[in-house]
């Protein structure tokens, strides 16, 4: 664009031939013979440089410069003078103007004058458009940013630190020490450590003890402030209040429930973040555990805690169907593909498009359905059964198995490139013996659930059964634990579920550990024996019915010598 230019001044020749020379160079040039009309022009446009001249009837190009600096333009002024007016004109630089050129003007004078004040102009819109961009960084931010000089006098302070410190812009140019800051002050402490050793110093989840804000948490960090990048000149206090993640982090703590999934342990709690980091983004998840600890709810929870919640969420069963039936339900069919294909069908992957497919027992899957799958998660297209067209989805993929897809890797059953694309990340559900503290919770739970469903209103479980509960393997896992709620719910007839309304299985599970524990006072190796058979030898089960640790049962089968069925 071309630069403008505006000349003011009385002498009409002079006005001509600065026109004519700066427009020879392609200058976008107006004029102005007097101090009203200049004023009018510089209020209707945008100069880039003003050349005016010193002395214009009644009022001087002094007066031009002051109206300039007033209205904060940026545009560089040139004085034009007489050699009387040499004086006039060096005031007219304190002042702020650019240059002053003498009459008679040369024209390359007034060339060079014009390029190095437009040049000037360059580096100052540069500047200021860097400055701009840096206050509205400053004003913008959510941390509480302060700077002080080395005597730690309040050079500036941003919007965000009135409300977290109650510091005001009022506080530029007096020392930061000496505001009451309602608070234990270990900011002003990380900035004199600043101040004395010119490191920064971090601080890490403070509790600022502030009067107006008591529960606040923040993070503070001071920096040394140089200038030109070497000369030490104070420091910078930046704040981060973090009050709100350390709530949340409290409540995800004592958090019961995500979507459908109870349990309040620490294991549960992990899978719960899990599942939050997880829900937005589109990676695929791999998600292993013993049947029945949950790994379907989780897959909804995923898929309805993200970004694709309104699409469709689809689950297939791989182990319900064979090879061929499993890839038509996969991918769909066109009529004809195969005896019985009577019409076209859409397959799984498109009916999940925008949304999740759940594939639960991935592990058994046939080699040949692996390498399709394989290439649905490396190309993200399939085609149907007796068609060769290719069909793009766009569908996030979650996978579930209760088998060591490691070991089958190992015996050559499962694919490794499969596994890898599948396991980009894996979300491992804990069997519920090992949360035990869950089981209270999850009682109550399905309590709630089929006193619902079934119109009842049992209120809770005896002590012997909460012990049984709270003892047993649960090799079913949650699965077990509710068909066994289930189940006593359509016997019990009162309102509370006791030993009676439990499957064989569990009572008979009780009945063992009172008999063994009492032949554990009389004979303890048979006690022993007794419960490693009951258990099918298995020594940690065993254990627990003799209601003694791991360790202890391993050393007393040594003690006594007692012979396991395989040994
Ligand atoms: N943490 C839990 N909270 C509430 N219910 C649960 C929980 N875990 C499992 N369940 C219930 O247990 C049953 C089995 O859960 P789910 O089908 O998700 O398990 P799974 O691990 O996928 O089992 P499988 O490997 O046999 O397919 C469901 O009725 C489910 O609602």
């Amino acid at each position: 664009m071309k630069a403008k230019i505006l000349i003011i001044d009385d002498e009409e020749n002079i006005r001509f031939t600065f026109e004519s020379f700066l427009s020879d160079e392609g200058y976008d040039v107006k004029t102005a013979s007097n101090y009203h009309e200049a004023i009018n022009s510089i209020g209707t446009s945008d100069f880039d440089l003003i050349f005016a001249d010193i002395i214009l009837e009644g009022k001087t190009g002094i007066d031009i410069l002051k109206k300039v600096k007033e209205k904060k333009l940026a545009c560089p002024v040139v004085m034009i003078t007489g050699a009387p007016n040499i004086e006039t004109s060096l005031d007219a630089l304190r002042l702020g103007a650019f240059d002053y050129i003498l009459k008679p003007v040369r024209q390359e004078t007034l060339l060079h004058v014009t390029e190095k004040a437009l040049q000037h102009k360059v580096l100052v819109d540069e500047k200021e458009r860097y400055r701009s961009n840096l206050e509205a960084i400053f004003s913008s931010v959510k941390d509480a940013i302060v700077t002080v000089d080395k005597e730690l006098i309040v050079l500036e302070v941003n919007e965000a630190t009135k409300g977290m410190c109650n510091l005001s812009r009022n506080a530029i140019g007096k020392p930061f020490a000496s505001f009451p800051k309602y608070c234990n002050e270990e900011c002003l402490h990380a900035l004199e450590k600043t101040i004395q050793t010119k490191q920064p110093v971090e601080i890490y989840r403070l509790e600022c003890k502030h009067e107006l804000r008591p529960h606040q948490v923040v993070n503070v960090t001071t920096y040394p402030l140089l200038y030109n990048k070497s000369i030490f000149a104070g420091a910078v206090l930046v704040i981060r209040d973090e009050t709100h993640l350390v709530d949340l982090e409290r409540d995800m703590k004592e958090r019961q429930q995500l979507h459908n999934i109870v349990g309040k342990s620490d294991k549960m709690q992990t899978i719960y973040s899990l599942i939050e980091n997880l829900s937005d983004v589109q990676t695929t998840v791999l998600i292993t555990g013993e049947s029945g600890t949950g790994k379907e709810l989780v897959a909804e929870a995923l898929h309805y805690k993200g970004g694709r919640d309104k699409k469709p969420f689809v689950r297939v069963n791989c182990s319900a169907l064979s090879e061929n039936l499993l890839e038509s339900e996969l991918f769909g069919h066109v009529k004809g593909a195969f005896t019985g294909a009577v019409s076209n069908r859409v397959g799984r992957f498109e009916k999940a498009n925008g949304g999740t497919i759940f594939l639960d027992e991935i592990g058994d899957i046939t080699p040949r359905t692996q390498l399709q799958l394989l290439r649905v998660l490396q190309e993200r297209e399939f085609e149907k059964v007796g068609d060769s067209t290719p069909i793009k989805v766009d569908v996030r993929v979650i996978a579930a198995t209760n088998q060591n897809l490691k070991e089958k890797i190992e015996r050559g059953e499962f694919r490794k490139d499969l596994y890898y694309r599948l396991k980009v990340v894996e979300i491992t559900l804990p069997p519920l013996r090992d949360r035990r503290e869950d089981i209270p919770l999850l009682v109550n739970f399905f309590l709630n659930k089929f006193n619902k469903k079934l119109n009842k209103e049992i209120t809770g479980i005896s002590s012997d059964v909460q012990k049984i509960f709270m003892e047993y393997q649960w090799p079913g896992n949650v699965r077990e634990l509710e068909h066994i709620i289930e189940h006593a719910f359509v016997l019990c007839h009162q309102d509370t579920i006791t030993v009676n309304h439990l499957p064989p299985d569990l009572k008979e599970f009780l009945g063992q550990k009172i008999s063994f524990l009492g032949d554990m006072k009389v004979d303890e190796p048979k006690a022993i024996l007794q419960a490693l058979k009951k258990t099918s030898w298995n020594k940690v089960m065993a254990a627990h019915l003799l209601g003694m640790s791991r360790r202890t049962i391993y050393r007393k089968i040594h003690n006594y010598k007692i012979k396991m069925r395989d040994s």
